[in-house]
């Protein structure tokens, strides 16, 4: 657990990028800093690892000053990725990631090892453990510099703005990757973000600063959403924000229905003469992926049932959100969700309705669960 305690940051010059900062992260979870520009996102994190030092206050990681400990050893139990990776450019990729238990004399074979182990956890091929960071696109930098962070198995990591210099695909795939690296390995994470998306998706809390380093909020990402402190608060959370709750919610509970399939290669004859008097038909891959709702009225003369007219239906996996299955249902012609098995084959359809009640029924629970909270105890 990481703790600050009235913790004030004041530069030589006078700005307070800190003030008076009281707040916890808990161990194992994912803590996400996020505000405007300068409000000292970046200078909180590093204060726990004494890149920066504290002018009064205290900063506490699982109970100890930061400032008793020797710089190295609370180094050595601290990984911190920045943005563009902050890769030494005349080192190899293996080099890189071995840069820490180098620092703490493992042997070459342990070394080796773990580079080995460590470019699988981040998804990194093995061939490109020689090159140069200049030879890695920017998204295969970043994870290089994640698993440089996690070569010595620290139990914290900072991550500053780790993912802000990739393209929205890549990042997306990164934010992905770090979810289910973080469900493995549950390390007390600091992320600092200006992407208010991106904390939703990845926090398990979030803390929203002020200018002056001033907490105006901190929560779980649905209380926030739900239930916005004040105008600041709501005016950061953006628009959309009763869409971006939704985002938080999986589908369990919403049910599956049946679906008449029809295989996109079937002649269109024995297509119709199959699939009775459904108007609309769930065209699907020999693997019995999703191709796209076909209207059985407006398929063509002759040939196959891919040779009509096809609405993408694309499709969701099990842990999809409630945001995404409206969205699938809203975009198809039949207003039916597309669900999808563990390996992507289709499983059947539900009903926007019945993931409107659904998502009614969440935002319904969270208000309730709030305001539980914030009744005082007698
Ligand atoms: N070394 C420094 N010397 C003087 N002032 C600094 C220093 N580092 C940061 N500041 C100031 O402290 C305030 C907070 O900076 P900080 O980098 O923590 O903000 P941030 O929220 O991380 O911003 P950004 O999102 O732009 O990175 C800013 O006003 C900044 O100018």
């Amino acid at each position: 657990m990481i703790r600050f305690e009235s913790v004030t940051k004041r530069f030589p010059g006078g700005a307070t990028a800190v003030h008076e900062l009281d707040m916890t992260m808990p161990a194992g979870q994912l803590t996400v800093l996020v505000g405007t520009s300068g409000c000292g996102k970046t200078t909180t994190l590093r204060m726990i690892n004494r890149m920066v030092e504290a002018t009064s206050g205290a900063v506490t990681v699982d109970g100890r000053n930061v400032r008793d400990l020797p710089e190295a050893a609370l180094r050595r139990g601290i990984g911190y990725v920045i943005q563009q990776s902050g890769l030494f450019p005349h080192r190899t990729v293996r080099d890189n990631i071995g840069t820490v238990p180098r620092l703490l004399g493992w042997s070459k074979r342990k070394i080796r090892d773990r580079t080995d182990e460590l470019l699988e956890t981040v998804g990194l091929a093995e061939q490109l453990a020689d090159r140069y960071p200049h030879q890695l696109s920017g998204g295969q930098q970043q994870r290089v510099g994640v698993a440089r962070a996690l070569a010595a198995d620290p139990p914290v990591l900072l991550m500053d703005e780790p993912f802000g210099a990739v393209d929205p695909v890549v990042r997306g795939r990164l934010q992905e990757e770090l979810l289910s690296l973080q469900r493995r390995l549950q390390k007390t994470i600091v992320f600092v973000t200006h992407d208010i998306d991106e904390a939703v998706k990845l926090g398990d809390r979030i803390a929203i600063f002020r200018v002056g380093g001033k907490l105006a909020q901190y929560a779980a990402p649905a209380e926030l959403l739900a239930h916005p402190a004040d105008e600041f608060v709501a005016d950061f959370l953006g628009e959309q924000r009763g869409l971006k709750l939704l985002s938080l919610r999986s589908l369990d509970g919403v049910p599956i229905r049946p679906v008449t399939t029809v295989r996109a290669d079937t002649p269109v004859a024995e297509a119709r003469s199959a699939t009775g008097d459904q108007q609309w038909l769930l065209a699907v891959t020999a693997d019995g992926r999703p191709v796209g709702w076909v209207d059985r009225h407006r398929l063509p003369a002759t040939g196959v049932v891919a040779d009509g007219e096809i609405f993408p239906a694309g499709g969701l996996r099990p842990d999809a959100s409630l945001l995404s299955a409206l969205d699938n249902a809203m975009s198809a012609p039949t207003g039916l969700a597309v669900r999808l098995d563990e390996h992507g084959a289709v499983a059947g359809v539900s009903d926007q309705r019945e993931i409107g009640e659904l998502a009614a029924g969440f935002r319904a629970g969270i208000v309730a669960e709030v305001a539980a909270h914030e009744v005082p105890s007698s």
